[in-house]
């Protein structure tokens, strides 16, 4: 196991997201990386269990008890029995920025042996600008050794603010149920050692379990939406943020990256429970893909809580015919900004209201 960072970057300015149902045991590999680091901790189902933290972690864990608290009847919004309730995390921490990891996932290794600081390399990735605009075919230009190609404009090499870094894992990968029941031991062996902005215009499937953002450029954005119980649909949480973030961070000229880092996903759930959980997802998000590609968002949309508010809205209009749960959803969108506008009033008057881009 590597040494532990001797001067860990962003440490003050940097929240660790973890939702739970499970021990904190994985922590354990991460203490070199994560030590140094504020944790929040979402413990998702019954809030009479004790989960137990490693010693050594500083730490603010958070059950459905203290979310109902917190949030009284807006607590409606924040999903139960499911990973999505991990966005409970973003709206309380009061740090720039967000790394958000499930409790299955590991420190991975590189190529030559080395673990994989998945932190670190979120931190770089997103302190360093992106390039929707243009495809750098030599990928990640702002990465040590690499640069601009032959034909790259120089009006566009500044590139743009990035606000969400998206990783990936090696062994377990992130496939949906169909694909997991009919390919049950693929393993992800390929180490792909790259990082590319996903271009303007074009969406993405984003995962949650290894995943970092820019609070405060994106952050009231990040709603994993009604997942769960009594929800028809699980396990688009993920993917209904990533969607919302992508049409937003086009809209407002930020970037979003993939690739680097790796972690190590340990755990396989069970594919026919995920099936159930999916199924809905998979019928809809075929009308749902289609909304998101032509959305448009007016010019008055400045601000990332204007733009949700905004697109809530179309999701009621267009998505509502599909089925009444996305009129319910749309709803969620908005009491979701209520609740984070509340909890983060802008910092002063003259300040652009969180969530803006700068
Ligand atoms: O009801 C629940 C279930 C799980 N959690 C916590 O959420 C993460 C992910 O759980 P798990 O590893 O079991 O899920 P996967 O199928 O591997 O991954 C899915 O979860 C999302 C990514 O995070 C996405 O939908 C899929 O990739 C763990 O930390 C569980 O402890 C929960 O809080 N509540
Ligand atoms: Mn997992």
């Amino acid at each position: 196991m590597a040494g532990s960072t001797t001067n860990p970057p962003l440490k003050d300015e940097l929240d660790i997201v973890i939702p739970t149902i499970r021990n904190l045991d994985f922590l354990e590999m991460w203490r070199p990386f994560f030590q140094p680091y504020h944790l929040i901790i979402v413990q998702d189902g019954d809030p009479s269990r004790t989960i137990k933290v490693p010693d050594g972690f500083d730490y603010d864990l958070y059950n459905r008890n203290d979310i109902n608290k917190l949030l009284g009847p807006r607590a409606s919004c924040i999903s139960f029995k499911d990973s999505a309730c991990r966005c409970f995390g973003y709206m309380v921490s009061k740090k720039k920025y967000i790394f958000t990891i499930d409790d299955d996932c590991f420190v991975a290794k590189d190529p030559s042996g080395n673990d994989i600081n998945a932190l670190q390399q979120h931190i770089q990735n997103l302190l360093s600008p992106s390039t929707p605009y243009f495809f750098n075919t030599l990928y990640d230009p702002f990465q040590e050794g690499n640069d601009f190609v032959r034909g790259y404009p120089f009006s566009l090499r500044e590139g743009v603010p990035t606000a969400v870094s998206h990783g990936l894992w090696l062994n377990i990968p992130d496939y949906d149920a169909p694909t997991q029941l009919v390919k049950p031991l693929e393993r992800n062996t390929r180490y792909v050692n790259t990082v590319m902005t996903i271009p303007k215009g074009t969406l993405f499937p984003m995962c949650g379990m290894n995943l970092a953002f820019d609070r405060d450029l994106i952050g009231p954005a990040m709603y994993f939406g009604l997942m769960g119980e009594g929800q028809p649909i699980g396990r688009y949480d993920d993917m209904w943020a990533g969607w919302c973030t992508k049409v937003i961070c086009d809209h407002l000229g930020l970037g979003i990256k993939t690739g680097l880092p790796y972690i190590w996903h340990s755990k396989a759930s069970n594919p026919f429970v995920n099936l159930k959980k999916e199924y809905n997802g998979i019928y809809w998000q075929e009308e749902i893909i289609p909304f998101f590609q032509q959305a448009t968002l007016s010019k008055d949309c400045t601000t990332v809580q204007k733009c949700y508010v905004e697109l809530s809205k179309q999701v009621k209009e267009k998505l509502g015919k599909i089925d009444p749960y996305f009129t319910k959803l749309g709803d969620a969108m908005v009491t979701w900004i209520e609740a984070w506008d509340e909890l983060n009033p802008p910092k002063d008057s003259a300040a652009i209201p969180n969530g803006a881009a700068k």
